[in-house]
């Protein structure tokens, strides 16, 4: 018997599974949260039935890790690190240089932390991760599994920008997308729900928590996605803009007088629900101060569900109809409400929810209402899963 852990850091969590391998039985599992605000929530499942709760909060995503680490032992998840011979971490940006996951070593540390510019919120992270790993488990066996895989081979006609050609040739300035191993576990899971293979499918999958994005599959492949050259473009996010003009960016620095990194900065840390709000990055907040007759609120609320709307609508134009939309991730999830007012809007292609389905949080499920012509899936994300079995897949390579 050994075990694996799988290592996901988000912009604003760090989740992780630890597993029973070959079994994948799923020893303990947990999220810690709201990282980067005042406070933090801890949440860990592990032995039978055992949870352990508390609200701490997590200044960066090092102190989420180190404190993950510690509950390991502390709750006696481990007697000894030692147990755990494999690990694995989520790594958002691979840029052109990782098409397929890899085995960590200096080099490829390196390589991540050159492509920190891709994914300034993550890639840095998330090789934090990697090094508090190896630290305690120098000699487990480590793997990287990049985000930007899934997207790596998407049609030269979505993947490239509408710029001279030669910043694709010589700089690599590309969509590269992301969530890819989230956009690929739930196609899976979809055809499988759906009974027909994967590549006789057409699929919208809508990723939305902190960060979101929407990917349309065909031939069980992505096709296009919402994200661009680094996790900023795309739908309206916890705290980030999604798509702008971009000559907002010099305009805007003129005006403040700063660099226009430092408008890219705010773009990234200081927009979105956070940034139209001025309430929180977190979605539930934002909501109760909604529902509290806040008018910024509800129109972070309206900018955020309509943005990802008309992702849907051209993708379905793109992919010349669907036959499913699927929500994941942490509002995708756990936020009925807004599965059904997506649902609702694009009532006019045949997409319904069956308002007792849909009333469910974090359950794998059909919510379609029973005359929808376009299928409505709730699906949560197993990204770790999808770690794991990369792992084994490297191991036995
Ligand atoms: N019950 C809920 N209703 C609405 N939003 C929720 C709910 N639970 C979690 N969320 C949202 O999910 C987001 C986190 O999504 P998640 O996918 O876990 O994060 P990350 O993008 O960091 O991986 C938060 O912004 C939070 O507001
Ligand atoms: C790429 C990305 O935005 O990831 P997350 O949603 O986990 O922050
Ligand atoms: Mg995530």
């Amino acid at each position: 018997m050994s075990k694996t852990i799988a290592i996901n850091a988000g912009s604003s969590t760090v989740k992780f599974k630890l597993f029973d391998m070959p079994s994948e039985a799923v020893i303990a599992e947990g999220n810690l949260e709201r990282i980067g605000l005042e406070m933090g929530h801890a949440k860990i499942k592990y032995g039978d039935g055992q949870k352990h709760e508390e609200d701490t909060p997590f200044a960066s995503h090092e102190v989420a890790v180190e404190y993950l680490l510690h509950q390991l032992k502390n709750l006696g998840i481990v007697a000894d690190y030692n147990e755990i011979d494999a690990v694995g971490h989520r790594i958002v940006a691979g840029g052109e240089y990782f098409k397929d996951s890899a085995v960590i070593d200096d080099k490829v540390m390196e390589q991540i932390d050159a492509l920190s510019e891709y994914a300034p919120l993550h890639n840095p992270a998330e090789l934090q991760g990697i090094k508090a790993f190896k630290e305690v488990l120098p000699d487990a066996f480590a793997v990287a599994v990049f985000d930007t895989s899934f997207h790596a081979d998407m049609p030269k006609m979505n993947a490239l920008y509408s710029t001279p050609y030669e910043w694709y040739e010589k700089f690599g300035a590309r969509r590269y997308g992301a969530h890819g191993t989230s956009h690929r576990y739930v196609a899976t899971r979809a055809a499988e729900m759906l009974g027909k293979p994967l590549e006789d499918l057409k699929l919208i999958t809508c990723h939305i928590g902190a960060g979101a994005s929407v990917t349309a599959i065909k031939n069980g492949k992505s096709y296009d996605t919402s994200m661009g050259f680094t996790p900023l473009a795309g739908v309206t996010m916890a705290t980030r803009s999604g798509d702008v003009d971009p000559s907002m960016v010099n305009f805007v620095a003129k005006k403040l007088n700063v660099s226009g990194d430092e408008i890219i900065d705010m773009l990234n840390h200081d927009s979105g629900l956070l940034g139209i709000s001025g309430v929180s990055s977190d979605m539930r907040d934002v909501e109760v101060e909604a529902n509290n007759g806040n008018e910024r609120a509800k129109l972070a609320l309206d900018i955020n569900l309509n943005r990802v709307v008309k992702y849907i609508g051209s993708y379905m134009a793109e992919l010349g109809g669907v036959d499913a939309v699927v929500f994941t991730a942490g509002v995708g999830e756990n936020d009925a409400n807004f599965r059904k007012q997506i649902a609702d809007q694009l009532a006019f292609v045949g997409m319904g929810v069956d308002d007792e389905k849909n009333n469910v949080r974090g359950v794998e499920r059909d919510i379609s209402s029973a005359d929808a012509k376009v299928k409505a899936l709730l699906i949560p994300t197993d990204e770790e899963l999808m770690i794991v079995r990369d792992i084994e897949r490297l191991r036995n390579k």
